[in-house]
């Protein structure tokens, strides 16, 4: 059977099913056993392959029952022309028991068996705990966050009537609009409760909005006590950072409270990676247990995207009588780096699930009333009498009202639609019909919906060109003259107007994966420029209005993973650069950085970027492109990902809409 198994691996490498490294792996712990075990290769490499697509371990219980649905792998590779029809995975784990596999890894050296979240003493590169198996590394990251947010969740003491006074000030009496619920005060009341809490929500439902009054609100109680509450704001990403510091800011300025409580709020954001003190070369940060971060509130938004290892060395960093208050929205697709983190922790948040204590405190200090829907009564003892019961919904929030998108908004529609998994109306709306008698015409204006088209077909050329066309004038105009102020002004025009409209792929290969279409509206960009210096208008030459993203932070240069810049002339010096906007964190820095091209070693040109790429972004008119045939990376939040990174206009183009269908009914699987 072993030998079997090898050659297995072997054959789901060369169909592109297992990377290199995942067999490899396998083999490093195959080679160091005495009495090697037929299955532990195999299981090995599956770890480290669920790993590989963002799962922290291989539920060992659904692999054995669904091991398609489980490992979910791509179209087999075919390699020079040769159709290689891999080995499913029903037929390799046919007949194949939880127990016997579980009986198998338990005898193994390379398996420690772990029953709770203790750390054991064991070096074993494998942890079995359960039905799961583990990547020793990661077990730890979870078992570290399991552990200090236990800790950091205990109820903290709280001067009540100071904070309902508060409250009332910033969000008014109670009862929000009308008969609703006012969600954003019990949002903010319920981070003081303890000095663990979430605030998730769709897009536009007024995290930001919280949040500042949430920043006014502990600094009035701390400063009513002769205090200064130090509060640090982050973010996944520079850009993330960027608009988090941007938003709390022009929230802030709308704000009417104390001056001197205004003055004490700082609203600049930076990334994780800054606030721990990245130690270039290193997997290791300057912040951690033995030299903690100085802070009282430490606030991190774009959540979704934080992986297991960085919010591992977080919740390290964090010292013992902080808080920590994650914002995002627990909806969108995970990081791409293994760890649903804020998915996980939010299980169940829809339905509330608050306990007759939290009811009591959060009603108590808002004058709110929390209808029974949102009370489960199997939280009501300290044991939790359901066994897969969330023991943190006591700690989040959720938004439930978008802001944003009022009910006539396709948009919103849309979103919700896919994130409720529903194809019915769906299907009306890829059909074209009609809105129904009682939907408003003004839903259907601002999304579109673009069917049996190709790449170079003319509709899709026209979608591109019209809305690259504002950035293409802004490109072509120069600045007004030759300082260094109005050149810096000019970028940041040509980057605003950049950012207005993007196309994003939900894959990179095939001809409506990334790499095609940049190629392909490179060409169009340099054809319509009608410049002399157009060249090959190859998607990696540099042309003078190329727009490129970073693809790996970049320390020396101050440049992050993400971070988009468009090559320009720079007037002052007359040499091409790439104009990025800066991510210095210092008020009297420049909010231009002109880079030369010679200098980017890990750049892609970006008219198109990934769905998993625009987290964390948002633009007026979004194009989400779907391949013309179904993968298993499809999913309904990859979808409503996508759709919710549009502010005013969203444009589905889809040659296939049963590929769209399908992808509505799949759902990420939470490793
Ligand atoms: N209670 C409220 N009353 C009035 N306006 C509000 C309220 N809540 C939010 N808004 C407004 O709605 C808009 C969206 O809110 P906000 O930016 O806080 O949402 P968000 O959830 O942070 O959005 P994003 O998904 O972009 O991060 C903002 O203009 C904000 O001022």
């Amino acid at each position: 059977m072993m030998e079997t198994n090898a050659a297995q691996l072997q054959q789901w490498q060369q169909v592109g099913w297992l990377r290199p490294l995942d067999v490899s792996f396998a083999n490093l712990l195959l080679e160091q056993e005495s009495e090697p075990s037929p299955w532990l290769a195999m299981l090995a490499a599956l770890a480290s392959y669920q790993l590989g697509r963002g799962q922290v371990s291989l539920n060992l219980a659904s692999l054995l029952q669904n091991p398609t649905f489980c490992l979910q792998f791509p179209r087999p590779r075919t390699a020079m022309n040769t159709v290689v029809e891999p080995t499913s995975p029903e037929a390799v784990f046919a007949n194949t028991s939880l127990h016997d596999v579980i009986a198998v890894l338990q005898k193994s050296r390379a398996v420690s068996v772990v029953h709770d979240s203790s750390e054991t003493d064991s070096t074993a590169p494998l942890v079995l705990q359960q039905e799961r198996l583990y990547l020793r590394r990661y077990w730890r990251y979870q078992q570290g966050i399991k552990t200090r947010l236990q800790v950091l969740a205990k109820q903290r003491e709280v001067n009540k009537p100071a904070l309902q006074q508060v409250l009332k000030d910033l969000f008014g009496n109670s009862a929000g609009d009308g008969d609703k619920l006012n969600w954003q005060k019990l949002a903010c009341a319920n981070t003081l409760r303890s000095g663990f809490s979430v605030i998730t929500g769709g897009p536009g439902t007024g995290k930001t909005y919280t949040v500042v009054r949430l920043l006014a609100t502990l600094q009035q109680l701390s400063m009513a006590e002769g205090g200064s509450e130090r509060i640090l704001l982050a973010a996944p990403t520079g850009k993330a950072a960027a608009r988090m510091t941007e938003s709390v800011r022009s929230e802030l300025n709308q704000l009417t409270i104390n001056d001197s409580v205004k003055q004490s709020i700082d609203a600049n954001a930076v990334t994780l990676h800054r606030l721990l003190g990245a130690k270039p070369g290193s997997r290791g940060f300057k912040h951690h247990a033995d030299n903690p971060l100085l802070v009282d509130t430490l606030i991190i938004d774009e959540a979704s995207m934080v992986d297991v290892e960085m919010m591992a060395f977080v919740v390290d960093a964090l010292p013992g009588h902080a808080r920590l208050i994650l914002l995002g929205d627990k909806d969108q697709l995970a990081s791409v780096e293994a760890g649903a983190v804020l998915g996980e922790l939010c299980a169940g948040a829809d339905t509330g699930g608050y306990n007759s204590n939290t009811v009591q405190w959060l009603e108590q200090v808002t004058g709110e009333s929390i209808p029974a829907v949102y009370t489960d009564s199997a939280f009501e003892l300290s044991a939790y009498t359901k066994p897969d019961a969330n023991p943190y919904l006591q700690h989040i929030v959720m938004l439930r009202e978008s802001r944003r998108f009022d009910g006539q908004s396709g948009i919103g529609k849309l979103a919700t639609e896919v994130n409720g998994m529903r194809t019915a109306w769906l299907q009306q709306w890829l059909q074209g019909n009609a809105p129904a008698a009682d939907e408003p015409a003004e839903l259907y204006r601002r999304i579109q919906y673009l069917s049996n088209t190709h790449p170079t077909d003319a509709d899709f050329r026209s979608l591109v060109q019209n809305g690259l066309a504002d950035f293409m004038a802004r490109v072509a105009k120069r600045p007004g003259g030759d300082s260094k102020a109005s050149c810096d002004q000019w970028a940041e025009q040509v980057l605003d107007a950049f950012s207005q409209f993007q196309v994003l792929c939900a894959v990179r290969d095939g001809e409506w994966g990334t790499k095609a279409l940049n190629e392909l509206i490179s060409q169009w960009a340099t054809a319509a420029s009608g410049s002399a210096d157009s060249g090959s208008g190859s998607s990696d030459h540099w042309y003078l209005g190329r727009p490129v993203m970073i693809t790996r932070n970049d320390y020396g240069l101050d440049l992050r993973n993400g971070d988009i810049g468009i090559m320009l002339l720079h007037t002052p010096t007359n040499t091409r650069r790439v104009a990025f906007l800066s991510n210095a964190a210092a008020a009297n820095a420049s909010k231009m950085r002109w880079v030369l091209p010679s200098r980017l070693t890990h750049v892609e040109t970006v008219y198109a970027m990934t769905v998993h790429k625009s987290q964390g972004s948002e633009f007026r008119h979004t194009v989400l492109v779907l391949p013309e045939h179904d993968t298993p990376v499809l999913t309904k939040e990859l979808l409503y990902t996508g759709i919710t990174r549009a502010r005013e206009q969203f444009t589905l183009v889809a040659p296939q809409s049963k590929v769209l269908l399908d992808a509505v009914q799949r759902q990420v699987e939470r490793g």
